[in-house]
């Protein structure tokens, strides 16, 4: 490995680079898997888990990790730790660029106890096949495992072909498509259906930004109208019913046309209420939650009135909602400030990557609303099977990548500004403390983060494919056959009658 490769130009300093040992044992920890928890032994050999169970003897040259009294759980969804499914690192938007490059954001990533990441490629002048060179090209500096998902921003032949060869060729099994930001990433109904047609003969996920962008560009001029130029603005410009209906509607069409969907950065009731509803006769939708208010915490759709926020941890605890990313997706101050006198400039994003571990442990685990396992299931095994890398990641298992934290329950984290590994320079959790710790990651087998510091290696990370026909598909094929017969039912009485 090229650990004189490490970066010292964003803080870490040579001489905490990659200490990097072939054989690792983690002793005596709590292993967590989705279904599954045991005390147990880990042992790792050249990246990957050798062996889980109690009492593994070893030989001398293996650097030893003592867990006892904590939690050894998947750092990533295909891996073992946290897998984030919702990124935007180096991405291009709004006039300006995403302050957190491959190495930044995932740096940070790692020292919050996630260990792969899936983000958004954004096509270049329409072409998917461009945008997918140019995010491999951002990737080259990536100190964690990543995948892509692929957003379409408009509808011809050549992008519904360049779909075919990202699913066949490229490892990318999802498609986001912008029901919002009019103008510039929106589509229309009829693109929708397109789409969620072509992902349904690839056996891709769809997913959808669900909130009516019309209305939402109707919502702002309102706004504009009334002299609220303000970060104020932006929430009620698009207020939660928009994002409900946006949701519906996807929901609607994709089961007409009967394939799987995925509602990202779910904020609000309303839109949890619409995938209650839906869930009750299947489907599946992704979550990420936030809150609060001012130009730092600008994001679409907007951080919702408290209650909200309740409701979507409740529907997190149940299943309805069945995963936790982000949307890291982060500008500075400057940045945010071409929106001074007007929100509608305000770049949309906040940061998560390295605070989600902390805050769904603290949020969902120490309130009692979700078990440990439940922990691993919606910060990791569901990513893993819902983008078809599971059980290569997404459990702690013989065979599988040594992607691996190691939590401390008993122990406190706080964040801030100050001491977080992204390149903004606001947080907007600044001040949050919980309980627990995420004290040490590894990754491929490495050890990246302990004792509070990092030891990353920028051109470490590995592009991760994605197969498409995930568990998700089961049976659609069965549904399209008994919808088809039953189209044909009353013909045929109709002619044997004449
Ligand atoms: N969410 C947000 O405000 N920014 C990132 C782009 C998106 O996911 O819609
Ligand atoms: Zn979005
Ligand atoms: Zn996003």
């Amino acid at each position: 490995q090229s650990d004189q490769f490490c970066d010292a130009g964003i803080g870490y300093s040579e001489s905490t680079c990659g200490i990097s040992s072939s054989k690792l044992l983690i002793k005596g920890g709590t292993v967590v898997n989705a279904h599954h928890q045991q005390i147990a032994d880990v042992y790792v050999e050249d990246g990957i888990i050798v062996a889980v169970q109690p009492n593994i003897k070893v030989p001398d040259d293996v650097t030893l990790l003592d867990a006892a009294g904590k939690y050894v759980m998947p750092g990533d969804e295909n891996r073992k730790g946290g897998i984030d499914p919702h990124t935007h690192l180096a991405m291009e938007f709004m006039g300006t660029e995403t302050i957190d490059d491959y190495f930044s954001g995932q740096a940070a990533a790692l020292a919050g106890g996630t260990t792969m990441h899936i983000d958004f490629v954004i096509p270049v002048n329409g072409s998917l096949v461009a945008g997918f060179e140019a995010y491999k090209k951002k990737a080259k500096k990536s100190c964690m495992d990543y995948g892509f998902h692929m957003a379409i921003t408009k509808w011809d032949e050549s992008v519904s072909r360049e779909m075919e060869i990202m699913v066949k060729e490229k490892g990318i099994n999802s498609f986001k498509f912008f029901m919002a930001y009019k103008g510039s990433l929106m589509i229309n109904d009829e693109l929708l259906l397109q789409g969620f047609e072509r992902c349904k003969s690839l056996g891709a996920l769809a997913m959808v930004h669900a909130e009516n962008g019309d209305a939402v560009f109707e919502g702002q001029k309102r706004m504009i109208e009334l002299g609220i130029t303000g970060p104020e603005g932006h929430a009620l410009s698009r207020p939660a019913v928009l994002e409900g209906e946006a949701t519906a509607r996807a929901i609607r069409l994709a089961k007409f046309v009967n394939t799987p969907l995925y509602v990202v950065h779910v904020m609000s009731i309303d839109a949890m209420d619409e995938i209650a509803k839906a869930r009750k006769s299947d489907f599946l939708t992704g979550i990420t939650f936030f809150m609060l208010q001012g130009r730092r915490y600008v994001m679409s759709p907007p951080i919702r009135e408290a209650g909200h926020d309740k409701a979507l941890q409740a529907a997190l605890s149940t299943g309805v909602l069945q995963l936790v990313g982000t949307d890291h997706c982060v500008f500075n101050s400057t940045q945010k400030a071409f929106g001074i006198d007007d929100f509608r400039k305000i770049p949309n994003g906040v940061n998560g990557i390295e605070e989600r571990m902390h805050l769904v442990w603290d949020t969902m685990v120490e309130s009692g609303q979700i078990s440990v396992s439940g922990y691993v299931r919606i910060t990791s095994t569901e990513c893993a099977r819902i983008f078809n890398i599971y059980p290569r990641k997404g459990a702690i298992l013989a065979g599988s990548d040594a992607d691996i934290i190691i939590f401390n329950p008993n122990s406190s984290f706080e964040i801030s500004a100050s001491s977080h590994h992204s390149r903004t320079d606001t947080n907007v959790y600044e001040g949050r403390k919980g309980k627990g710790k995420v004290e040490v990651t590894i990754v491929g087998g490495r050890v990246v983060w302990k004792d509070d510091e990092l030891r990353v290696v920028p051109g470490s990370g590995k592009y991760i494919d994605m197969p498409p026909f995930s568990y998700l598909f089961n049976g659609i094929d069965k549904a399209d056959a008994m919808y088809r017969t039953s189209l044909k039912a009353p013909v045929k009485r109709f002619k044997s009658k004449s």
